[in-house]
């Protein structure tokens, strides 16, 4: 609903998946009007369902996207309230989640209910009998203030540690041992990806991030080196996993299942200035509840190549570009991809963290650092490829994961055995 008006629907399979129609452009809520001051506000029909039985004294929103996003345009709707209390699942990237939109909501009128053990999400509650009431009671106030003392920050802690056993972000379906190593892909942090010319960093970084993007992480991508029409073949071959070239009979159906992932596009081609292409990020970020932004590459975006003259200048400018999307992720709260190139490329050589071009700038500002290398193989005497984890602030965790290219499906995918 949007008012009194229908916009769009919902639907809930027997699989308990949710779909939204239309899928990226619904703009209202599913709402149990009780005339409340007061709302509760889910990601999920079923939590919504849950709800709706319990004696609550609030009105009962189901979001229209779920955790995905949160449309500019609800906000004047929900301007009517007073309170508005939060209540996703039970999980850090939920957490993550919710915190966003209540900065968009504005944290001073939000309160969250806490990711514990005895609190998962409404419709959990109700299989297993808790008392609902008695949760939504203990919903705790967002802090919202530049200075932070223990107790604001005591039960961001528990939430920590109560999920510290299970992987901390969302997972790759394709890549299994990337979660082993990173444990998953967080909001706020800032990675690097490396890797020779011609190595396979953007076909890689598309199925990196469309994996991603199955799971509801809402992407950005400013691809600057490549046309979009062509990123986006890339993607949707990858998600086929087949060339489409030869099924141009099933391109409207892959088409229509891609058009529903939260992707967006930059439309930035070649140079641009810093200052622009941060606008339109922020931008972005703040009406799409963008939660992984891709920037293919650094150098293409700054005009610059290894071989321009004038070393101090160029470097300068990267520093910069870094400063401002290190900043970004942090108070943003969004993972920010960066591909750069290495500083310097010598036959058989491997790459380390201190190759990226800029230097110690870069390394030192990242929280990930992911190198494509290259490795002759003995044995058949065929160049492996694989990724390496170099640095891993979140756990300290360091490794590699072969890549094993599939040339017809443009795809990295770890096959299962
Ligand atoms: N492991 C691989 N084996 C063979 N071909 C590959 C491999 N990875 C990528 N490719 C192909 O190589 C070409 C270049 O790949 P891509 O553009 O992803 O590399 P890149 O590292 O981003 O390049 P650049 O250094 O120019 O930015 C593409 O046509 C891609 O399909």
């Amino acid at each position: 609903m949007y008012g009194n008006e229908t916009v769009g629907y919902k639907t809930l399979k027997s699989d308990c998946s949710e779909e939204s129609f239309p899928f990226k452009g619904a703009k209202g809520i599913v709402i149990n009007s009780r005339q409340k001051k007061s709302a509760l506000i889910v990601a999920k029909l079923l939590d919504f369902l849950a709800l709706v039985s319990e004696p609550l004294e609030h009105d009962i929103i189901c979001l229209p996207h779920g955790q995905q996003n949160l449309p500019q345009e609800l906000l004047p709707l929900l301007e009517q309230y007073d309170n508005l209390i939060l209540w996703f699942d039970n999980d850090s990237v939920s957490w993550g989640n919710a915190k966003m939109f209540t900065k968009k909501l504005s944290e001073g009128r939000c309160s969250l209910i806490r990711p514990l053990e005895n609190q998962p999400a409404p419709y959990i509650c109700l299989k297993n009998g808790y008392n609902i009431p008695t949760i939504v009671k203990s919903a705790q106030p967002v802090s919202h203030a530049s200075i932070v003392t223990f107790a604001n920050l005591r039960e961001d802690v528990l939430t920590e540690l109560y999920n510290s056993d299970k992987v901390s972000g969302v997972k790759w379906e394709r890549f299994p041992a990337l979660n082993g190593i990173l444990k998953g892909h967080r909001r706020g942090e800032l990675s690097i990806l490396t890797g020779p010319t011609g190595s396979g960093k953007t076909t890689f970084m598309s199925e990196y991030s469309l994996d991603l993007a199955c799971s509801s992480v809402t992407t950005l991508w400013g691809s600057f080196e490549i046309r979009n029409q062509r990123l986006a073949k890339t993607m949707m071959t990858q998600m086929f996993c087949a060339p489409l070239e030869k099924n141009l009979n099933k391109f409207n159906e892959w088409a229509d299942k891609f058009e529903r992932l939260p992707i967006y596009f930059m439309t930035f081609h070649g140079q641009q200035p810093l200052n622009t292409v941060m606008e339109a990020v922020e931008h972005a970020t703040y009406v799409h509840d963008v939660a992984h932004v891709i920037i293919d590459n650094v150098q293409f975006m700054l005009g610059i190549s290894s071989s321009e003259a004038g070393f101090l200048d160029r470097f300068s400018r990267q520093d910069a570009l870094i400063a401002s999307f290190r900043n970004f992720a942090t108070t943003c709260n969004c993972h920010v991809t960066l591909v750069i190139h290495p500083r310097k490329e010598r036959d058989g050589e491997q790459l380390t963290p201190n190759s990226i071009f800029g230097g110690a700038k870069a390394a030192q500002e990242a929280d990930n650092v992911l190198i494509i290398q290259h490795k002759m193989s003995h044995a058949s005497l065929k160049l492996r490829k694989y990724l390496q984890v170099a640095k891993n602030r979140f756990s300290g965790d360091l490794g590699i994961m072969p890549l094993e290219f599939d040339k017809e499906a443009l795809s990295f995918r770890t096959k299962q055995k």
